[in-house]
């Protein structure tokens, strides 16, 4: 069986080309010390592993390599195109009502990827007439000096979407803050009972999270059928994982969610026609994990040292790019797949927000 690194969180841990104790080591005080984990919480049984220590590295090639077989879903372009329509859109709403749509961005702490991530954020709402609204709290704020802004926003009626960056730091409570934004206003869709709704059958959801709804919007453009197909999800954190199983099922697929427990991931994840990964540990799923002609979503975003880039380090996915290529028949690549769709899937929740709020169809 294949060597086995699963979180139950989403979280990007730094992982290197290693043999895997020494990778384990690597990832677990990486993990320790908070490095580059966009994706929140650690958990203690973040690192498990099992199985074959002599699995051959993944020779991470770069996206743009000619030796693939499968198609490569580009959801750089894609996001383009939708931020395009959704720019069109807020037109026709601020025409026809004044509406302009606003966005409001919590941003607790100083941390230096989720800066970047709220000011990507406020740049793409500018160039589709989104208005932003930012409040940057301290590291030492209080869960209620957070609540209060949150309320503050949420009585604001030129906001029509709030989301608070995650990760929080150590010391808030996480739901406590995230069940303080209005479900009318919840962009990020992380309400319990957005989420909630989300596992009911005949219930809808006001938004669906962003990064999960960009996976099924990547498929559909991509014109991958979901319905009757096999799906296997790999990782089940609340903002991805998770969710990202409830909306394959919904879309009629027979899903299984792959986590650290799971006693064979290799061989479940090998049964399924569409593969959604989301763990946050670098070229975790291998060739030999995947079905000849499979799809293949890889959310994870994880830093590698790379001495040749100018920052030291580079991007890879839970996925074996260079291996994987070769057996799917389409794969999203690490930068430039699922990452750009989230905030094009923000921007669309916002409007739809701003559409709703003011019965505009
Ligand atoms: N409140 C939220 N917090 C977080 C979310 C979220 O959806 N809501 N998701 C992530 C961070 N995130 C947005 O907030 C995000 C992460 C990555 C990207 C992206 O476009 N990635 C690029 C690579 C970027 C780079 O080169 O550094 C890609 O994959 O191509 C967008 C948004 C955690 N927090």
């Amino acid at each position: 069986m294949a060597s086995m690194l699963l979180s139950d969180c989403s979280t990007s841990a730094t992982a290197r080309l290693v043999p895997l104790q020494r990778r384990i080591s690597v990832l677990t005080s990486q993990l320790r010390s908070q490095v580059s984990l966009p994706w929140g919480a650690v958990s203690p049984r973040l690192v498990h592993s099992s199985g074959s220590r002599f699995q051959s590295p993944c020779t991470v090639a770069s996206a743009m390599s000619t030796d693939t077989s499968a198609k490569i879903i580009d959801g750089k372009s894609v996001a383009k195109q939708i931020r395009d329509e959704i720019a069109g859109e807020i037109v026709k709403l601020k025409d026809a009502t004044g509406v302009v749509p606003g966005l409001a961005v919590v941003l607790v702490g100083s941390r230096k990827d989720s800066q970047t991530y709220v000011r990507n954020k406020k740049k793409a709402c500018e160039a589709v007439g989104i208005t932003s609204y930012e409040a940057n709290l301290p590291d030492d704020s209080t869960e209620e000096e957070v609540i209060k802004q949150i309320s503050l926003f949420n009585n604001d009626p030129s906001v029509h979407g709030i989301l608070v960056q995650l990760p929080l730091p150590r010391h808030m409570n996480e739901e406590n803050i995230l069940n303080a934004v209005g479900i009318e206003k919840d962009v990020d869709g992380f309400h319990p009972l957005n989420i909630g709704r989300l596992a009911m059958q005949g219930r809808e959801s006001l938004f669906v999270p962003c990064t999960p709804k960009g996976c099924i919007e990547l498929l559909h453009r991509y014109d991958v059928e979901i319905k009757g197909k096999r799906a296997v999800v790999i990782g089940r954190s609340n903002i991805v994982g998770m969710p990202a199983a409830l909306l394959l099922q919904r879309a009629n697929a027979t899903v299984s969610i792959v986590h650290s427990y799971t006693k064979n991931p290799e061989e479940i994840t090998r049964q399924a026609d569409i593969v959604i990964t989301a763990v946050g540990v670098a070229n975790l799923v291998r060739g030999s994990w995947i079905k000849p002609g499979a799809v293949v979503i890889d959310v994870g975003i994880n830093p590698v040292d790379d001495a040749e880039s100018p920052k030291g380090y580079r991007l890879v996915g839970d996925v074996c790019f260079e291996e994987v290529s070769k057996v799917a028949s389409a794969i999203t690549p690490v930068p430039g797949g699922v990452g750009p769709m989230t905030i094009a899937m923000l921007l669309s929740n916002t409007l739809s927000s701003a559409k709703r709020l003011h019965n505009f169809q």
